[in-house]
């Protein structure tokens, strides 16, 4: 197949740290980028669907960290465009716990339980500031070990879920994704509400990146060629783990190492429609629990009525184990689950659920997890590795940022600060080049007014510097050397 015209950048994936990516290139000048995106719609992990009569979130839902001593940036943008959120209160989710037999566990039984998982995580953490495994097994007190149903639940939500600051659940039509929309239409041509632009090239699934010094070859599994100087590579932490694409040369193995060392989450929202709702609303009720004694069975429960009145809507979230296992069995066979769970909360008379939707991310090729997740306390250096570009090949994504990686503000900034190091490059070599011709316009004005020999003595005499003629950068025959 014949090769596209070579762009000066090629951006690999169209989701927030692609798009962020993009636009800053845009608007720093180049005109000639590429997005090419496995999948037939921008995105990747910010995606709504419709759900009974409302859009729903499966991937990013909450806008976190709002609030903070920071402004997170995505809220920034939330605000401007009018998107409309609502405030999650998760703090009552604690006094919400129901045993197997629909009794909410007495508030003093619960406090407890969280006290508990709380030193638990602190003794953990305390263990490991140590650095020293011995050291941190000594310190565990095992009879704060989660044992209990209720233990085990509390267990769960502290450590499977990253709430982080305030946080806002998206509750627009539009959903997550009309942000990268407007995002996009800031530098790509679009047409109501469609983008437009050729440099956005969709199904675009890319198998392999042969790199050199002078650029970059991408091969994309329908058999196009793509040349560029760089690419940006933003497939999340589970893509690069899989063998989805293939590096030539193969990468380096300290980056390959920091690729393995990764954890990567899996994270699946299940929604379960009803005719009526038969769950408690109102304050401090949205977030209720499930004690099992299998950890993470069907655990964290809210209802979408805060987020859509009368949608009659709840959402069960899984995680890792539990969530793959879910992923490979029918639908069917999981809404029976979520009913048995269902009837255990709320008695065996409640109606049956008339549609269940239930995402698949680690069956994804294109995502194979939810979001990178690192150790609290990990070495910088593992993600700086991840994140440090190998020739002219640039990692960005959620998994690359230090300080937010995991979250849809992580991806914007990752996105933002990978294009400033390729533009950075980009002058680097413009710099080199604007050396290059300079040398190269002095050629044809010695050719009309020297011979070689003399213009040889007279470069000399210009004091031209001697590794250029060594290098061949001045074109004069080596012969003459
Ligand atoms: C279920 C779930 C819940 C979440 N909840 C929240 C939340 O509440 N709040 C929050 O802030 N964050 C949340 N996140 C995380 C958030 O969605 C991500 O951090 C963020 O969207 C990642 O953006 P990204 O650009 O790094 O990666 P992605 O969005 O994954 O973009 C990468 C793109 O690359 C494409 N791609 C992959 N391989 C190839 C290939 N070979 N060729 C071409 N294209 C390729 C993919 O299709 C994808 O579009 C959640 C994620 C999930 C899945």
């Amino acid at each position: 197949m014949e090769p596209s015209p070579p762009s000066s950048v090629i951006i690999i994936g169209a989701g927030v740290s692609g798009l962020s990516s993009a636009k800053v290139l845009a608007e720093n000048g180049i005109g000639d980028l590429l997005i090419l995106e496995a999948s037939d719609r921008i995105g990747g992990r910010i995606r709504k669907e419709k759900f009974g009569d409302v859009s729903v979130e499966l991937g990013a839902g909450w806008i976190a960290g709002v609030g903070g001593k920071e402004s997170n940036p995505v809220w920034e943008i939330a605000v401007k465009l009018g998107l409309r959120t609502c405030f999650s209160d998760y703090s009552n989710a604690r006094y919400n716990i129901y045993d197997r037999s629909g009794k909410i566990f007495p508030s003093g039984i619960a406090a407890d339980s969280y006290k508990k998982a709380v030193d638990s995580a602190i003794q953990k953490l305390k263990g490991l500031e140590s650095n020293c495994v011995e050291d941190a097994t000594n310190r565990i007190d095992f009879t704060l070990t989660p044992k209990t149903p209720i233990e085990l639940a509390i267990d769960f939500i502290l450590h499977d879920f990253e709430m982080a600051g305030k946080e806002f659940l998206v509750a627009d039509e539009r959903g997550y994704e009309y942000l990268l929309y407007k995002m996009a239409e800031e530098f790509l041509f679009t047409s109501e509400g469609k983008i437009l632009d050729n440099r956005l090239k969709l199904n675009k699934v890319v198998r392999e990146l042969q790199h050199s010094r002078n650029g970059v070859t991408v091969r994309t599994e329908d058999g196009c060629v793509y040349e560029a100087d760089y690419v940006i590579l933003s497939a999340s932490i589970g893509v690069l783990q899989s063998d989805l694409i293939s590096f030539r040369p193969p990468l380096p193995r300290w980056k390959t190492e920091a690729i393995e060392k990764c954890d990567v989450m899996v994270y699946t929202k299940i929604f379960l429609k009803f005719p009526y709702k038969f769950w408690p609303c109102g304050p401090g009720k949205e977030f209720f629990i499930y004690a099992h004694e299998r950890r993470g069975y069907y655990t964290f429960w809210q209802h979408m009525e805060n987020a859509y009145p009368g949608s009659n809507i709840l959402v069960v979230t899984l995680t890792n184990d539990e969530s793959k296992r879910v992923e490979s069995q029918s639908d069917e066979e999981t809404l029976k689950e979520a009913m048995v769970v269902l009837r255990d909360m709320f008695g065996s008379d409640i109606p049956d659920a008339t549609d269940i939707l239930v995402p698949r991310w680690w069956n994804n090729r294109f995502q194979r997890c939810s979001y990178s997740n690192y150790p609290m306390i990990s070495n910088n250096q593992v993600i700086n590795d991840i994140k440090a570009p190998v020739g002219r090949i640039f990692f960005t994504g959620e998994h690359t940022s230090e300080r937010f990686n995991g979250y849809v503000h992580g991806g914007h900034l990752a996105g933002i600060d990978t294009s400033k190091a390729v533009l950075e490059e980009m002058r680097k070599d413009e710099r080199q080049k604007g050396k290059q011709n300079q040398n190269f316009l002095l050629e044809p004005l010695l050719a009309l007014t020297l011979t070689q020999a003399d213009a040889v003595s007279g470069l000399h005499k210009c004091d031209v510097p001697t590794q250029l003629y060594l290098s061949g950068k001045l074109g004069i025959p080596e012969a003459i050397l």
